[in-house]
């Protein structure tokens, strides 16, 4: 992994628009758009998720005032008094990981992230202690009216998008019976997280906002209050660039299971948070998943030669391997080993 250190600042602003590439996936969710509409979005997207893995979604249709008031939302709940977040804190939760975590709770590769956040994933038809089944937790209506009817409908507005996009990498790919699968029954992850900035001079030893890491689902959209320079992502000669918002535009990245489905000829991007200035940040990532019983299996013809692929791997059992060791109580020890990322740990 590069140096954690090593982002020149001078270039920010210009570099996002210079370096990722902006592709419209319009043709994919209009009734209306013709073969060689959605022929030249494929392309585009094909090109992008080979060469980035990291790019800017436009033509999403989603109306950008209600993008502003999901932020604003993800502002009132950071700004919620201490003991209405503790209320539903991750560890009262009956699986442990679905609700409110604190500034520094949530680690990565061993460091200790600056962020708080609440994590949600869909509720299970008949909740248990075990992992991944439990219940959500959510703001209470007296504290925070509408705020779960909105994030509830906002995860089926993506689900939607994401789908288009399944679409899009079968014109790409081929192989159609697959990204129909993955268009059926998906799961989700919704994070709303909150970046106080760091301190003007601050060890990046001690852990960054967010530290570097690769996402791991199928496809990450992030929404995220307009700061140059805080999201950065790995470029292919190991170098940071930044990712700033484009308004009315996603930042999308390939996620694991992509990467892993065509042996990293879409790939899994390492990025990293490190918010500094004076204001207070807030992202919100949706995380389009598979369906949770999913196999993730290589797709034949794309296992480059001499290569074998991935062996299979069940989707759900590779979330949990990841979130059952991201969490760290304040109180409580880190532990010896880094919580690496199996599929995508580098250096
Ligand atoms: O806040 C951001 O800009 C990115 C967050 C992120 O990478 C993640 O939650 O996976
Ligand atoms: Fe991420």
């Amino acid at each position: 992994m590069p140096d954690i250190t090593a982002f020149d600042r001078s270039a920010v602003g210009t570099m996002s628009a210079d370096k990722l590439p902006i592709v419209d996936i319009g043709a994919y969710l209009s009734g209306t758009a013709t073969a060689k509409d959605r022929k030249a979005s494929s392309d585009a997207i094909d090109k992008a998720c080979r060469e980035y893995g990291f790019f800017y979604v436009t033509g999403h249709g989603i109306d950008p005032e209600y993008l502003e008031s999901l932020l604003k939302l993800g502002h009132e709940f950071f700004e919620q008094p201490e003991e209405v977040k503790d209320s539903i804190h991750i560890f009262k939760s009956m699986d442990g990981v679905r609700g409110y975590q604190k500034i520094g709770e949530n680690v990565t590769y061993g460091k200790r992230d600056q962020q708080e956040a609440l994590d949600i994933y869909p509720e299970p038809e008949h909740p248990t202690k075990d992992q991944l089944n439990g219940s959500q937790l959510w703001p209470s209506e007296a504290d925070m009216p509408g705020f779960k009817a909105t994030m509830l409908e906002y995860t089926e507005k993506m689900t939607k998008v994401g789908q288009a996009f399944m679409r899009a990498m079968a014109d790409a790919l081929g192989h159609e019976d697959t990204f129909a699968e993955l268009q059926k029954d998906n799961y989700w992850v919704l994070r709303v997280i909150g970046y106080p900035p760091l301190p003007e001079s601050f060890d990046a030893e001690q852990g960054v906002s967010c530290g570097a890491h690769t996402d791991y689902g199928c496809l990450t959209f992030l929404l995220a209050d307009d700061f140059p320079g805080s999201l950065q992502v790995e470029s292919k000669d190991g170098s940071w660039i930044a990712a700033d918002p484009i308004p009315g535009a996603f930042v999308v990245n390939i996620g694991d299971i992509v990467d892993a489905l065509t042996s990293h000829g879409y790939k899994s991007t390492y990025h990293r948070v490190i918010h500094r200035g004076t204001r207070y940040r807030v992202s919100i990532p949706f995380f389009f998943e598979p369906p949770r019983d999913w196999l993730v299996e290589p797709l034949r013809g794309l296992v480059p030669e001499g290569h074998t692929g991935v062996p299979p791997f069940k989707y759900f059992d590779h979330l949990k391997s990841m979130i059952y060791r991201h969490f760290v109580g304040a109180d409580q020890q880190l532990p010896d080993k880094p919580n690496a990322n199996e599929l995508t740990q580098r250096g």
